[in-house]
């Protein structure tokens, strides 16, 4: 009980957006802000020190200073300028004023620096730490997220994170200062200086309601431009699908949609703000004549007190403006780091274990599914009760309909996806905790669509394994049959790919995401559906490459097609998410009524040893 006490304390603290972004701010750029509050107060120290300077002054211009409480003031500006020597004559005084306004300008200058440093680190930190609870996260948090929440949260959300930092500095510049005003003002009348904080707490409690309004609107603004993002991204991406259905005006009307759904949070926003600064410059007004009023007719102050007075409210006046309007903006800007910083909880709550160390899992004897169940959400079962066995150095084929589970399957072999229940072992290790990282070292991945970055084909190839030299690059190319055409390429190894790979073919961008993936030196090389989208002469280049790696390392090929499976050393069929048959191809296509039989008749493949007619002539 006692310790559920702070434990919730703890929790509530966190949940407060607010304060778990002042802590974290502060966890993370302790000096900096230690720094930037010393800035704040010798500013405030000076801008003071400049406002009193008002009082010698007053008196040069014939006003008297010594009667009422500016007496006091007058006679310690006295003492100070007596303690260097000086006299309060017109050039001494003038002379401080330009000193003090000097470095009142030296120290914003280097406020706005490090204010700007600060905040930016802090934005740089954040995203570093985002990206990399992104990258750690496991498979399945990842493929079940939107991918463009994460592209919002990295960009707009965490840019509106530092424009929240900059609200917050404002803001606390604006505290410090008045501390300074109020002690000058109480020095000149308690009663009016109280009667001006009574009226200025009243008036920024009755615009509590619009401070509480930006942090809705600052909500509403997050999910409408994660929104914005997400069609963004659809919609680009889909472009080809949207141009071929002639689907443009209906796509663009949607898009139109989500845009004046983001503007109008925006504008509710900035009307909330325009309606909170009116009402504060017209209360404010009213109330400082109110008691200016008062005062002249009841407290009967000398004119150099009454004149003082008015210049020190009518400066607090503006600086408790900014003050609600910093505090305003703070609050709209902060719901951005309550998002960001609850995606990277629920990152880190599905955080990958460490991988050990390289190499750790190698393999040299069999790979091995005992009794693996998966589902994707709980309750569905995607694959059942499955024993699979690939021996090192072999050549695996999983065939079977649309949904089966193929991918599933090699989601589990490469350690992306962990079984619900039974276990992926590696020459009999299982694929738990830090292995599943050290294992994924160990494979070369090959899918359906290959991503390939808008660079060269030497920075393409390098990105798997930096640290290849010219002969192996050289050799990979080799291998995946790609060498002739990449030599043909404008600046062959140096042509650029254009976005996505455009420039290439889609049976040249396969064969060179082949050498990317035999670059690796992989122990297991898994080909999901890679020849699935070319056509029949680009699928042959890519298999017949493929073929020519049989026996050199262990394959595993994932495919709806015949034509990829028929150099398999063995078959296995999966249907509904179990396993129906294993065996040699030529063996299954030999026995009656066999599952693989019927996935080869629907291929127009019936007699037994006709899957020759798809094999490459021996060289
Ligand atoms: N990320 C996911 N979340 C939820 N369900 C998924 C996910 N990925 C796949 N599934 C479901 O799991 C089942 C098996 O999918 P999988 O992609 O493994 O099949 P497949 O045999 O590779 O199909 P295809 O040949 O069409 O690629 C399907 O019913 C699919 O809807």
């Amino acid at each position: 009980m006692i310790s559920k006490v702070p434990a919730r304390l703890l929790e509530r603290w966190r949940e407060n957006a607010p304060r778990a972004y002042v802590t974290t701010l502060l966890e993370m750029m302790s000096w900096r802000v230690a720094l930037a509050l010393a800035l704040m107060l010798f500013r405030s120290a000076s801008q003071a020190a400049q406002l009193l300077l008002l009082i010698p002054l007053m008196q040069l211009v014939g006003l008297d200073v010594q009667k009422g409480p500016l007496g006091w003031l007058s006679g310690a500006i006295r003492s100070a300028f007596g303690m260097v020597g000086l006299q309060t004559t017109p050039a001494a005084v003038l002379g401080a004023f330009v000193l003090l306004t000097t470095a009142v300008a030296l120290v914003s200058r280097w406020q706005s620096t490090s204010n700007f440093w600060l905040q930016q680190e802090f934005v740089a930190r954040l995203r570093r730490r985002l990206y990399s609870s992104i990258a750690d996260a496991d498979w399945l948090t990842f493929s079940r997220s939107r991918s463009s929440d994460f592209t919002h949260a990295l960009t707009t959300e965490l840019d509106r994170v530092g424009a929240a930092t900059a609200y917050l500095l404002q803001l606390l510049t604006g505290l410090v200062l008045v501390p300074v005003y109020v002690v000058l003002a109480v020095k000149i009348s308690v009663s009016m200086t109280g009667l001006v904080f009574l009226c200025g707490a009243a008036l920024l409690l009755l615009l509590r309601k619009k401070t509480r309004a930006s942090r809705r609107i600052g909500e509403e603004m997050s999910q409408a431009t994660s929104d914005l993002y997400s069609a963004a991204i659809e919609h680009l991406g889909a472009m080809k699908t949207v141009k071929s259905y002639g689907a443009e005006v209906r796509s663009a009307s949607i898009f139109s949609a989500l845009t004046e759904r983001t503007m109008g949070t925006y504008l509710a926003g900035n009307r909330n703000y325009a309606d909170a600064a009116f009402w504060f410059s017209v209360g404010s007004a009213s109330i400082l004549s109110a008691i200016l009023l008062v005062s002249l007719e009841l407290l009967e102050l000398p004119a150099a007190s009454l004149l003082f007075l008015l210049v020190l409210f009518n400066r607090m006046i503006p600086l408790f403006g900014g003050i609600q309007g910093s505090l305003q903006s703070f609050m709209g800007a902060v719901p951005a780091f309550a998002r960001t910083a609850d995606m990277r909880r629920r990152l880190r709550a599905a955080a990958e274990a460490r991988p050990d160390a390289p190499a750790a899992v190698e393999l040299r004897d069999a790979l091995k599914l005992e009794g693996v169940c998966f589902g994707y959400e709980d309750g569905r079962r995607t694959l059942r009760d499955l024993d699979l066995t690939v021996e090192a150095g072999s050549t695996a084929a999983l065939v079977g309909p649309s949904g089966a589970g193929k991918s599933t399957v090699a989601d589990l072999v490469s350690g992306l996806l962990a079984p619900t229940e039974g276990a992926v072992l590696v020459d009999g290790r299982p694929l738990v905790g830090g292995a599943r990282g050290s294992w994924r070292d160990r494979i070369g991945y090959v899918a359906q669509e290959t991503f390939l970055f808008n660079d060269t084909v030497r920075s393409n190839l390098l990105w798997a394994r930096p640290d290849a030299n010219e002969e192996e690059l050289v050799g990979a190319l080799d291998q995946a049959a790609a060498r002739k055409f990449v030599a043909g390429l404008p600046d062959g190894l140096e042509t650029r790919l254009g976005d996505r790979g455009v420039r290439l073919s889609g049976g040249e961008r396969q064969r060179l995401a082949l050498a990317r993936a035999l670059l690796r030196r992989p122990s297991l090389l898994i080909l999901d559906e890679a020849t699935s989208a070319l056509d029949s002469e680009n699928e042959r280049r890519v298999l017949d490459a493929v073929e020519g790696l049989r026996g050199r390392l262990t394959i595993l090929l994932i495919t709806h097609r015949l034509s990829a499976a028929r150099f398999a050393d063995v078959v296995h069929v999966l249907e509904n998410g179990e396993l129906v048959e294993s065996g040699e191809p030529d063996a299954l296509l030999a026995g009656d009524g066999g599952r693989f039989a019927a996935f080869c008749e629907a291929q127009g493949i019936r007699a037994p040893g006709s899957l020759d007619a798809l094999r490459r002539p021996p060289v």
